[in-house]
């Protein structure tokens, strides 16, 4: 049965009161050992969410991770339990990649790795990442006092990480391209090499290439209902136009 807002607000108070950090709301076990991870805030999910989704092998089952604790921005709307039902929508359109849906409260991708291992005993963990967010998983400035190399040790020991090519005005797919062979050539501080070769570099192949959360916030407060349409997947449109989240 579908989420509704109201189980989906219960579902999340609930979870916050819990000490437990991580913890699946739909109703799947995970199938297979093999988990790739879209951690996000889904504010709201969005094409290039989509597209990364695609991008997981058939033998992986997806996990979508609603982030209740981000480590840069405020909270700001949706609600969770509306952004729960506009995953579940975006969920429908994944069904071969087996979507489960869950919740974390850790900021740090080493801390949410440890929590769904210690909650899920998954054999081998991914993470969907797109290359703005590896340059700040790989930032040394959310590890201080203890540093980088320490802090994701165990992370890239045991974690993969797929990364998404996302050019924007700063950076272009050469320059993302030249960032990931810095770290293999071993030309980044702080970084060992070897971690170059637990990250892999993809493109989308199924568009939302630009696409962000906020150019989606943004067309709705425009009212700019087909450029809404464009950016977000069918079922997280529906959503959109029945709950009016923003
Ligand atoms: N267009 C895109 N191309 C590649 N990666 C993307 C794209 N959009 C989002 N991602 C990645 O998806 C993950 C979750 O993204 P996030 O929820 O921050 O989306 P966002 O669109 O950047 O949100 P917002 O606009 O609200 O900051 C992050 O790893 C982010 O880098
Ligand atoms: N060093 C890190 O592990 C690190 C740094 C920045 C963001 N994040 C996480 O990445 C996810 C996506 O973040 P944004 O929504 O800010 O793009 C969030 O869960 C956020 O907390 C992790």
């Amino acid at each position: 049965m579908p989420l509704t807002v109201e189980n989906a607000k219960q579902l999340i108070d609930d979870f916050m009161l819990r000490d437990a950090t991580f913890m699946l709301v739909n109703y799947n076990e995970p199938q297979v050992d093999k988990i790739y991870i879209l951690d996000s805030s889904f504010n709201p999910p969005q094409n290039a969410h989509l597209s990364m989704c695609k991008l997981v092998p058939k033998d992986a089952q997806l996990l979508l991770l609603l982030s209740v604790k981000n480590a840069d921005k405020k909270a700001v709307p949706a609600s969770f339990a509306e952004r729960l039902v506009m995953m579940e929508a975006m969920a429908l359109d994944l069904q071969e990649a087996r979507p489960i849906i869950g919740l974390c409260k850790h900021a740090l991708f080493a801390d949410k790795a440890e929590a769904i291992h210690n909650s899920l005993h998954t054999a081998s963990q991914s993470y969907l990442l797109g290359f703005d967010t590896l340059v700040r998983l790989l930032d040394p400035k959310y590890y201080e006092p203890q540093g980088i190399e320490q802090a994701l040790g165990h992370f890239f020991a045991s974690t993969k990480v797929m990364c998404v090519a996302r050019p924007d005005v700063s950076s272009g797919l050469s320059e993302q391209e030249e960032y990931m062979r810095s770290i293999a050539k071993g030309d980044m501080k702080g970084i060992p090499a070897q971690w170059a070769s637990r990250i892999t570099f993809a493109t989308l192949r199924n568009g939302g290439e630009g696409v962000s959360s906020t150019a989606v916030r943004k067309a709705i407060k425009e009212k700019n209902d087909e450029l809404v349409k464009s950016l977000v997947p069918p079922a997280v449109y529906q959503v959109l136009k029945e709950l009016r989240p923003y």
